[in-house]
């Protein structure tokens, strides 16, 4: 299982816990002390690519959430020899996009890819550095379904359980540690 890999117990060693940012109340979970620590930031990329082939067989997409997802989605797209797309914020990709709004804790927000980015039919992985509300996870699902692509999982380094994130989700969730 994974999450006893020792790789993965490596990256938790490094996983920043800091009280009270960016509101009271809230414990962020800063990953990017794994990014200067090439071996550690290398086994991540290693185990997540590993069990995409094992477990999302005929993968040919990863597609990574704006902006933490761009940190693992295209090294994980490298190993496994298939396509990197974007999930961008609103405004953000130039020529004809798809977008879907989705709620935040206040107001709403929305993200969009390029239009011919993905292929009708298309089998993705979706990538984020962590589920917590599950509100940006499900906009990508949407995203992806109004692309009419084949969402095979939704992969995460962190899951807050606490925040039930996975019941807005029907797709299987990967994660790893909590
Ligand atoms: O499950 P949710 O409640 O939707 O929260 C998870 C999202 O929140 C964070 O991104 P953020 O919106 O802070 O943007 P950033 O990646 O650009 O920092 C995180 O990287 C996820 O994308
Ligand atoms: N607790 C948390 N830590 C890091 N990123 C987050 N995004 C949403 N909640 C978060």
């Amino acid at each position: 299982m994974s999450r006893d890999d020792p790789r993965i117990q490596a990256v938790k060693n490094l996983v920043e816990l800091v009280e009270d940012f960016p509101k009271p109340g809230i414990l962020f979970k800063n990953l990017f002390p794994v990014l200067r620590n090439p071996a550690v930031f290398n086994g991540l990329i290693q185990v997540l690519s590993e069990d995409i082939k094992a477990r999302c067989s005929g993968v040919e997409v990863i597609v990574g959430l704006d902006s933490r997802g761009f940190l693992f989605g295209p090294g994980v797209a490298l190993q496994l020899g298939v396509a990197f797309v974007p999930v961008r914020k609103k405004g953000k990709l130039p020529g004809e996009t798809i977008s879907v709004e989705y709620s935040l804790e206040y107001g709403k927000d929305s993200c969009e890819i390029q239009k011919n980015s993905i292929r009708p039919g298309q089998k993705v992985v979706i990538i984020d550095d962590l589920l917590a509300t599950g509100g940006t996870m499900k906009a990508a699902c949407d995203l992806m379904e109004a692309a009419k692509a084949e969402v095979l999982a939704c992969v995460v380094v962190i899951e807050l359980n606490e925040l039930n994130g996975k019941d807005k989700l029907k797709y299987p969730v990967i994660s790893y540690l909590s």
